[in-house]
């Protein structure tokens, strides 16, 4: 337990959310403009009745990219290592999430699951018989994690990015001709899409991250949600890919695994140790929270936290 003092906490983010004014909240998914560029919060979970919570952690936010991680624990949960690593490989990128430049090298793989390719070629692996029972199973795993049946997806966003997912359309074609995908690219899509727009707080992406912290066990049912081994690839996905390309940066400033999404979520997940959940929709020029990662930063050195 590292018993935070929720006072400091009010002042961490009082402190980091200065550095929103530098930033800008996503625009290339239309409904994410809406976002109010200057909300900061945090939830840090330590386990049964331990959350502690500052700034407006009442607020909604859709995963966008933190959803790569819960896919690809349930495309390994649903396939197997051999064969979702046969579809998308393990080694970082210094290109940004939406990048397409590495996919023609050859094995035209992606080159790991926390980008846009990779993650397009995970979620085509979830097992189902239709789209529905696809994103049922992964909302059932979110449920699951955050013992909060109620989560969803929120469909105008889920929408708005179907519309304008050129980019990520013209990744799903190429991968399709390659045969790194397998599925129809329309139906993909629609469920990338909904996935990215499952609707969480900080206290959900905290609880979940305190999952993936601790062996893959809930600490509430001490169910094995996550195989370890699972939980481990996670983690080091996080580590190495898990800030796009400013996760190198972020881990000697920070040094814990953690995931981001362009919606300014953020969950991190600090082995043996808390869950944290934290949303500031002002992004920096690689697409992460500016205040969430000063956030992050203050708290890993006050508390400690870098595995390193
Ligand atoms: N970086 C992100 O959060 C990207 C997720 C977003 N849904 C996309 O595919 O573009």
């Amino acid at each position: 337990m590292i018993c935070l003092d929720r006072l400091m906490l009010e002042e961490m983010v009082l402190e980091a959310k200065k550095c929103s004014v530098a930033g800008e909240v996503a625009d290339y998914i239309p409904a994410l403009k809406k976002a109010n560029k200057d909300t900061l919060a945090i939830a840090v979970f330590e386990g049964e009745n331990t959350c502690s919570i500052a700034g407006e952690v009442e607020e909604k936010f859709t995963l966008q990219s933190i959803s790569k991680v819960l896919s690809l624990a349930v495309a390994l949960m649903d396939r197997g290592e051999s064969t979702v690593f046969s579809k998308v490989g393990m080694e970082p990128t210094g290109d940004p999430f939406n990048s397409i430049i590495k996919l023609e090298h050859s094995p035209s793989k992606p080159l790991n699951p926390m980008i846009n390719a990779g993650a397009l070629a995970v979620t085509s692996l979830i097992v189902g018989d239709t789209m529905e029972e696809k994103l049922g199973r992964l909302l059932s795993f979110v449920h699951e994690c955050t013992g909060n049946q109620n989560i969803g997806y929120d469909e105008e966003i889920a929408q708005s990015e179907y519309e304008t997912a050129f980019l990520n359309r013209s990744l799903c074609y190429f991968m399709k001709q390659h045969g790194v995908i397998e599925i129809e690219v329309e139906e993909l899509l629609s469920l990338y899409t909904k996935q990215c727009a499952i609707e969480v707080t900080c206290e959900d992406l905290a609880k979940i991250g305190y999952v993936i912290a601790n062996e893959g066990k809930h600490i509430e049912t001490g169910r094995q949600v996550i195989p370890l081994h699972i939980a481990r690839v996670l983690k080091t996905f996080m580590v190495t890919c898990g800030m796009y390309n400013a996760s190198g940066e972020f881990a000697i400033r920070v040094g814990v695994p953690a995931k981001s999404g362009v919606s300014g979520g953020m969950m991190a997940a600090v082995p043996y140790g808390p869950g944290i959940g934290i949303y500031g929709p002002a992004l920096d020029e690689t697409g992460n929270s500016i205040a969430g990662m000063a956030l992050l930063e203050a708290l890993s050195k006050r508390y400690d936290l870098s595995i390193f």
